[in-house]
C-alpha cells in the first residue's frame, strides 16, 4: 500500500508475458528497494502469472491484477474475482482501463462496482479514466474525464489513500505520443478538485497517476508535474531495464 508522500509506479503488462517473463519480475524486485523512500512499486501481469510473480516479488514490489469482477464468485466464465487476487497475495487491481471500457463495453457504473468489490477484499483499486482524441480536439476532455471519475469511483472511502486513479488519454496509449506537461497538469488539478468535491479532505490522499507512453526519457518531466502522484506504465513495464529507468526518474 502507498503513502501519499511517495509516488506510485505501476506496470500494466496487459495481455503480454509467458512464464519466461517472470525473470523481469525478479530483476525489478531485486532493485526497487533502493528507491523505497521515494516510491511504491507495482506490476500487474496477466492472471496466469499472478502466483509466480507474487512468489518472486519479495517485500519491495507489489503485485496486482488488471481487472476483477464485481461479484464475489459465480457463473462468470473467464473472469477473476477480487477475492482470488487477494488470496494469492495481490494488493492492487486496475479497473476501468480504456481497453476494457472499449473492448468489453464497461460502463462507469460497472467500473464503480468493480472498485467497490476490490475494496471489499482489501485490494487498492486503480480506477482509470481518459478521453479520446476527438473529445480533446472538441475541448471536451476535462468535462468528460472528471465526470467519468466522479461516476466510476466508490461513493465513500473509509481510510486515506484507499484508492488511486489513473488519467490515461486514450490517444497517448501505446502510440508514443504523450500529453504535454501543461495538459497533464490541467487535467490532474481538475481531477484533484473532483476528488475533493466527492470525498472532502480525503480526496487529497488519492494518488492521481498519469499513463500513456511513459518511458525513461519522459518520466522525469511527467513525474514532477503538479498533482502527478505516479505513473501507470504499459509497454515500458515489460522489461526490467525500462521500468527501472522510470523508477530512477523519481
Ligand atoms: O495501462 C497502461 C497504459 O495503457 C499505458 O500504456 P503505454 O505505456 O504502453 O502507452
Amino acid at each position: 500500500m502507498t503513502q501519499k508522500n511517495k509516488k506510485l509506479i505501476a506496470g500494466n503488462w496487459k495481455m503480454n508475458g509467458l512464464q519466461a517473463s517472470l525473470k523481469e519480475i525478479e530483476l525489478i524486485a531485486a532493485k526497487v528497494g533502493h528507491y523505497a523512500d521515494k516510491g511504491t512499486f507495482l506490476i500487474c501481469p496477466p492472471a496466469t502469472l499472478l502466483p509466480g510473480a507474487k512468489a518472486l516479488a519479495g517485500d519491495d514490489l507489489n503485485i496486482g491484477a488488471q481487472d476483477c469482477h464485481s461479484e464475489k464468485n459465480g457463473a462468470y466464465t473467464g473472469d477473476i474475482s477480487a477475492e482470488m487476487i487477494a488470496e494469492i497475495g495481490g494488493s492492487f487491481v486496475i479497473v476501468g482501463h480504456s481497453e476494457r471500457r472499449e473492448g468489453h463495453h464497461e460502463s462507469n457504473e460497472a467500473v464503480k462496482a468493480k472498485a467497490e468489490a476490490a475494496l471489499g477484499q482489501g485490494l487498492k483499486p486503480i480506477v482509470c479514466c481518459g478521453e479520446t482524441l476527438q473529445q480533446r480536439e472538441k475541448g471536451e476532455a476535462i468535462g468528460f474525464v472528471t465526470q467519468q471519475i466522479a461516476d466510476s469511483t466508490p461513493d465513500s472511502l473509509s481510510k486515506d489513500g484507499e484508492i488511486a486513479i489513473a488519467y490515461e488519454p486514450i490517444w497517448a496509449i501505446g502510440t508514443g505520443k504523450t500529453a504535454s506537461v501543461d495538459d497533464v497538469a490541467e487535467m490532474h488539478v481538475a481531477l484533484r478538485k473532483t476528488l475533493v468535491d466527492k470525498y472532502g479532505e480525503r480526496g487529497n490522499t488519492v494518488e492521481i497517476l498519469y499513463g500513456g507512453s511513459v518511458k525513461p526519457e519522459n518520466a522525469n518531466a511527467l513525474l514532477h508535474t503538479q498533482d502527478v502522484d505516479g505513473a501507470l506504465v504499459g509497454g515500458a513495464s515489460l522489461k526490467a531495464d525500462s521500468f527501472l529507468g522510470i523508477v530512477a526518474a523519481l
